[in-house]
């Protein structure tokens, strides 16, 4: 894994992380021998535990799905252990997902595998409003840490085209992604980045809480202060 020498920090790249006749394997797997979701958009299936599109973290009531074989092999083995939640997703041309951080309570190391047709992802700094655009090429790894995986979204225009840095237009093609999670231990995260953390922002929330509570007490004691007054 190389780091891209761009911002945001943290994304690393390993290219050709497998060979184009493993990839003609897969594609024809994904085609042919998984079934799908019958509906239109980007679609996904699930290993290991399930992502929950409610809480944007793991599914308690699904129980863990081993890997199936085809997957065993594609696992990213830096992390000392498989990943927790793994979901191959189908891009269909003209469809892509929306800019966000994974969630950071739940996860903590964030891995994609790029198969199919190139496309840009976009990474954007909500502060300065910086935006970057990665293209992420067919049998490449992708990992994002540091900034890339924190500090800036990340997201996949939905659009037909991409357009090349030398102005080329580039027709947009089936692309599969697989992404791979870990669980963050104690399911807490330390950033402090209060527009993207959960952990932040819950936090924030409940110190408002306390001292709206705060505020209904005093309003209380003036309360108090008025009926004695009169
Ligand atoms: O399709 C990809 O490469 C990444 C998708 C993604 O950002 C996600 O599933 O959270
Ligand atoms: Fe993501």
């Amino acid at each position: 894994m190389e780091e891209l020498p761009l911002l945001p920090s943290g994304i690393l790249m390993q290219t050709d992380f497998i060979t184009p006749e493993h990839e003609v394997k897969l594609l024809h797997i994904f085609q042919h021998e998984l079934e799908w979701p019958a509906r239109s958009g980007r679609l996904s299936l699930h290993y290991g535990y399930t992502f929950s599109y409610k809480t944007f973290g793991i599914d308690e009531d699904i129980p863990f799905k081993p890997f199936p074989d085809w997957l065993v092999p594609l696992l990213p083995t830096t992390e000392g252990r498989p990943p927790d939640q793994v979901c191959l997703q189908q891009y269909a041309p003209g469809t892509g997902i929306p800019p966000h951080v994974d969630t950071h309570s739940t996860y903590d190391q964030l891995y994609a595998l790029s198969l199919g047709a190139p496309v840009f992802m976009q990474f954007r700094d909500g502060v300065s409003g910086e935006r970057t655009d990665v293209d992420l090429v067919p049998r490449s790894m992708l990992q994002m840490s540091g900034d890339s995986r924190l500090h800036w979204t990340h997201g996949i225009k939905s659009r037909k085209t991409d357009t090349l840095p030398d102005g080329t237009v580039r027709l947009r093609k089936d692309r599969w992604s697989i992404t791979y999670r870990w669980l963050r231990e104690g399911g807490e995260c330390e950033c402090g980045d209060e527009k993207l953390c959960d952990t932040a922002q819950r936090r924030k929330g409940v110190e408002r809480e306390y001292r709206w509570k705060q505020y209904e007490e005093d309003a209380k004691k003036d309360e108090t202060k008025t009926v004695t007054v009169m």
